[in-house]
């Protein structure tokens, strides 16, 4: 196991000893996003305008993070948001991710873009969800998720904001564009073995949703939601669960920070879907903050890249114990015993805040 001084005191301290270890074409393609990434910067920054009004005298005792998503017990309402080529941050890839998250207690959502088989993935252990760009190709898109079937993973999570590929300078300025020889998208392969390319489709609309509705019988999450509109179609269309998430910013720069879309998409769902959110979650008290405002649970995605990048699975395994930690010492010092002891009544801002201007929810839009 790594020692604390090697792998840091809180996410910020492993994500600037992963910049010091990583190929800087290689971090630039981690940490960056889509244009000026103005999105990137307003998912952490949402959190920062967000205060804790904490109860007090609530003989809390031992606080109990967990949490039941999809009828299944996860050990804290922390999950690992999937994120492409880990074989470019430890050898071990997405089998070490895994293998942390397995040891955590949570779920891990394996990218369509990871470097290691779903299969070998699997075999580390744990509970996988499978993150699918929905492809051009019917017939090859069911064979991948025929393979996620197969290989154990209990959902499926269909990436919904990306009609076509962000624009990301940083990696432009790099020259990186593909992986190095070597690696390569393992599940992305031919019945022939070769490698496909991953496709955007800009085709993409919901009777997709509803011909995957009828390939598999996983419950579908919808990643990539931010309007409650399109809230209230995933509810029509039967999916089983929501992720308010703007692709870490990778995707549309200018979008809507997420925690300023979950109230409104929270409002739409009316407690009919679970609600997950994910992008800028660096502390105990941003995963307490989104849970009051009505998330069941928080993805992480670049933290869990730095923890890799640091130490494999042991690294990845400290980046979920210090979110555990904090969020235990935050729940207890907000005097809540669990997260469904949270509310919105726990939360205040942005609009008690001076000069941040007031929070764009767009319930009922
Ligand atoms: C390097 C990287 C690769 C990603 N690859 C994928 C992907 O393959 N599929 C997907 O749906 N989302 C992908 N995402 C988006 C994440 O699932 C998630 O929405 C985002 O990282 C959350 O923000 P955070 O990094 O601030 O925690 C990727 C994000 C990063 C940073
Ligand atoms: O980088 C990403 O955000 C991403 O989603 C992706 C998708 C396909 C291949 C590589 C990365």
């Amino acid at each position: 196991m790594l020692t604390l001084d090697e792998a840091g005191l809180n996410l910020a301290d492993v994500a600037a000893e992963a910049r010091r270890r990583l190929e800087p074409a290689h971090w630039d393609f981690f940490a960056g996003g889509a244009g000026g990434e103005r999105t990137v910067r307003a998912n952490e920054a949402a959190y920062t305008r967000r205060w804790v009004v904490p109860r007090v005298l609530r003989g809390t005792g031992e606080r109990d993070l967990r949490i039941c998503l999809l009828g299944e017990p996860v050990s804290m309402p922390v999950l690992v948001a999937p994120t492409a080529f880990h074989r470019l941050a430890h050898p071990d890839g997405e089998v070490a991710t895994a293998r942390a998250a397995a040891e955590a207690g949570t779920v891990m959502v394996v990218s369509m873009a990871a470097t290691r088989g779903v299969e070998e993935i699997a075999a580390a252990g744990g509970r996988l969800w499978f993150q699918l760009y929905p492809q051009p190709d019917l017939e090859f898109t069911a064979a991948v998720v025929r393979r996620a079937e197969a290989a154990g993973c209990r959902a499926l999570v269909v990436t919904v904001d990306s009609p076509v590929f962000g624009r990301r300078e940083r990696d432009l300025r790099h020259g990186f564009v593909d992986l190095p020889p070597g690696l390569a998208c393992e599940n992305m392969r031919d019945t022939d073995g070769r490698v496909r390319t991953i496709e955007m489709d800009a085709g993409l609309g919901w009777e997709r949703i509803a011909w995957l509705r009828g390939i598999t019988s996983l419950p579908i999450l919808l990643k990539g939601v931010l309007h409650p509109a399109d809230a209230r179609l995933a509810v029509a269309h039967g999916v089983d669960g929501l992720l308010v998430s703007n692709h870490g910013g990778r995707q549309l720069d200018g979008a809507l920070a997420t925690l300023d879309a979950l109230p409104g998409i929270v409002a739409a769902v009316g407690g009919r879907l679970p609600v997950l959110v994910d992008g800028g979650v660096r502390r105990g008290t941003d995963v307490l903050v989104a849970l009051a405002l009505g998330a069941t649970a928080v993805l992480v995605g670049r933290p869990v890249l730095w923890g890799l990048a640091v130490g494999g699975a042991a690294g990845v395994r400290h980046v979920l114990d210090l979110l555990r930690a904090d969020l235990d010492r935050a729940l207890a010092l907000a005097g809540a015993a669990r997260p469904a002891d949270l509310g919105p009544d726990l939360v205040a801002g942005p609009d008690l805040v001076a000069g941040c201007g007031p929070v764009a929810t767009v319930v009922g839009a």
